[in-house]
């Protein structure tokens, strides 16, 4: 920390260090335009074309230090600023579309509980603390009031490889991601209770060192995520099937709609969602629309 108090006129940028939300994150900065050469072992990176240092810290890390601004912008799961309990303290700025998961409570197939209330006073093993113990005084809680008896869930904190813990006989159920649900899987367990969904956002400190540059990148950011999600398609359609051709690629304002040589003919470009985008074709094909083309979009800023 001592060097990150030597870049009094940079923003520190926080992002992952390592795991799911690491790669994810590089590519965006690239996709930003957000300059860098990070040494090797080296946790800060000041960036060549803007006033940033990036700052390399553990994902679980991130929420803390922005919510008490020791660092201004960061990229996090919305698990781990719940976990931080640091909703109030950060303002979150955009969701990005990756890392997406469900933080959930699982138990083994065979024989487990069917549902939470089976399992007051017994051991939960998670590396969410925070959250697990949260959800399960509301569980016991609720138990009480219903039958009386005072029993508390036990919580046995591990910091990684939680699915292991029930058939290691440690726990009797655990609280922790599930996003193919392979491992929960693999280690026998099914999901009864999602606590909470989750996904990468980009999070900045209530008072940041330099809010424009704040605007700056989550804009450019937005530009990037937009650029992920859309296609730009371009056809040529009869002028008589403008209009269903209009609502099949409404764009995000309208259409752009230029005449061709032949007054019988126009032709459409728009922006289209990608993850829809072989319907989209489809419906313009029925429509009689020709020479449909598909294009990537490298950037925008809508
Ligand atoms: N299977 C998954 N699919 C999608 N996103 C995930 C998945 N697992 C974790 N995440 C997201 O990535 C974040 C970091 O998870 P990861 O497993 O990389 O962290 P970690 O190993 O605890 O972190 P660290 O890098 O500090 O050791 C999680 O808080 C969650 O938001
Ligand atoms: O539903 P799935 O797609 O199988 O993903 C879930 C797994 O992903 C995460 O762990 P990760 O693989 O990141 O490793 P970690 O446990 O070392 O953090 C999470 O802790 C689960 O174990």
């Amino acid at each position: 920390m001592e060097l990150i108090k030597d870049l009094p006129d940079r923003l520190l940028f926080a992002i992952p260090k390592k795991g799911r939300l690491h790669a994810s994150c590089l590519s965006l900065l690239e996709g930003a335009d957000i300059q860098f050469h990070r040494k090797s072992r080296l946790d800060i990176a000041l960036v060549k074309n803007l006033p940033i240092a990036l700052v390399f810290l553990p994902a679980g890390d991130i929420a803390k230090f922005v919510g008490e601004g020791n660092v201004d912008l960061g990229i996090t799961g919305q698990d781990m600023v719940a976990e931080a309990e640091a909703e109030d303290k950060v303002t979150e700025i955009l969701e990005l579309g990756f890392g997406k998961c469900r933080l959930c409570v699982q138990v083994p197939v065979k024989g487990g509980a069917t549902n939470v209330d089976q399992l007051v006073g017994k051991r939960i093993a998670t590396s969410f603390e925070g959250i697990a113990s949260k959800f399960f005084r509301e569980v016991d809680a609720n138990a009480t009031s219903a039958s009386g008896s005072e029993k508390k869930t036990e919580l046995v904190f591990v910091s990684g490889s939680v699915e292991a813990a029930c058939a290691l006989g440690l726990a009797d159920g655990i609280v922790d991601l599930v996003e193919s649900g392979e491992t929960m899987q693999a280690a026998g367990l099914h999901d009864i209770v999602t606590i909470l969904s989750s996904q990468a956002v980009l999070i900045a400190s209530k008072k940041p060192s330099h809010p424009e540059l704040v605007q700056t990148i989550a804009g450019r950011i937005k530009g990037v995520i937009a650029a992920q999600k859309y296609v730009y398609i371009n056809y040529n359609v009869e002028r008589k099937h403008l209009k269903e051709a209009s609502i099949i690629t409404p764009g995000r304002q309208a259409p752009t709609v230029s005449p061709l040589e032949n007054p019988d003919w126009v032709a459409v470009s728009s922006m289209v969602l990608k993850n829809n985008v072989a319907q989209t074709m489809d419906d313009l094909e029925a429509i009689g629309a020709r020479d449909i083309l598909l294009f990537a979009i490298q950037n925008c800023r809508v």
